[in-house]
């Protein structure tokens, strides 16, 4: 039978979460009753980080803090604490009022260590001063997956398989391909297909009907519209769960709001969430084509704008 040590801890950015961390938390909870994991967040240093970075915009406390929630969380003995590292000198330079920030925390939720796991050589004798427990490593050459948060920054896309899963959604592309009365559905099935991940259809298509000048008689109420909407959403969520980099839309919410403008001479408040919620990265519009172009030309154009936005 297994010994166990009681009470673990680890400390990390995860900036972003990626199968290294996992695999070390993964491990450590094998060999201790309750793990503590704390997310050290800093403003300065990490946007620094982000802007030295080639991430597509920059990861908040919250997501990555969900990352972790989201992971573990069939776990129910693994804790997440964010460790606001304001006023600290940076690592290694602070070591004292670094530890004393985590002990403050360990002491109001009544938590007395007796192991720290960490990959890093270098730290052991540091934890082993302030903290007065014992230090373990885990696999310090990162043999078993050979990653790091750094490269990951550096190139999310090339290093995808290493990402989290559940951080991959706020990495994913997001493009979509509008057309008035689905014309683009044909390619961006298409584009889905040629770079191996997932479309999420037009969710208005089932309930309007077009006429035969292509206008949209208003078939639906302006509740029904935003339902619909926040349906478009759902989807787009679980899309993106496996969406591999990139995933297609035959919708963004920009053009929603313009045509519930126009539909009923208002904005609405649920749409300006959905706009900022899911930014998107490319918005391609069919108008923008004329009826010159064959149907190759479009796919050609298309797919040179989707591969500009994607290297
Ligand atoms: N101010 C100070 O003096 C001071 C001192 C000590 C610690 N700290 C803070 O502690 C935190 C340390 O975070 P970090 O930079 O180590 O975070 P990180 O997110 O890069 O790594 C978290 C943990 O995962 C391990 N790990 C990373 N890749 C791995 C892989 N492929 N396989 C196995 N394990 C892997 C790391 O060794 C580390 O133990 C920071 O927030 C830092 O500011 C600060």
């Amino acid at each position: 039978m297994k010994t166990k040590c009681k009470i673990g801890v680890i400390f990390g950015k995860f900036y972003p979460l990626h199968c290294g961390h996992i695999y070390l938390i993964e491990k450590a909870i094998t060999q201790v009753e309750v793990l503590h994991v704390f997310l050290g967040c800093e403003q300065l240093r990490d946007l620094k980080l982000f802007e030295a970075s080639h991430m597509p915009r920059q990861p908040q406390v919250s997501d990555r803090f969900y990352w972790l929630k989201r992971t573990f969380q069939n776990h129910q003995n693994i804790y997440i604490h964010v460790l606001n590292e304001e006023g600290i000198a940076y690592y290694p330079n602070g070591w004292r009022d670094w530890s004393d920030r985590v002990k403050a925390i360990l002491a109001k939720h009544q938590v007395k260590p007796t192991v720290i796991f960490t990959s890093e050589q270098q730290d052991v004798v540091e934890y082993e001063r302030f903290f007065h427990c014992t230090v373990k490593l885990i696999d310090v050459n990162r043999d078993f997956i050979n990653i790091s948060a750094t490269q990951i920054r550096d190139n999310p896309y090339k290093n995808w398989q290493y990402l989290a899963k559940a951080a991959r959604p706020f990495f994913v592309t997001k493009i979509a391909l509008v057309s008035k009365q689905n014309q683009f559905d044909e390619i961006a099935q298409q584009l889905a297909n040629i770079f191996n991940t997932v479309y999420v259809n037009n969710g208005y298509s089932n309930y309007f009907h077009y006429d035969h000048y292509g206008k949209i008689p208003i078939s639906v109420t302006a509740d029904d519209y935003i339902r619909i909407a926040k349906l478009q959403a759902q989807r787009i969520d679980e899309a993106a769960l496996n969406a591999n980099r990139v995933l297609f839309t035959a919708l963004d919410f920009v053009t929603l709001q313009q045509s519930f403008q126009n539909m009923f001479h208002k904005e609405d408040q649920t749409l300006n969430e959905l706009i900022n919620k899911y930014p998107f990265d490319l918005v391609i519009n069919y108008h923008d084509f004329n009826s010159k172009h064959s149907q190759l030309s479009i796919f050609e154009a298309v797919l040179e704008q989707v591969r500009n936005q994607l290297n």
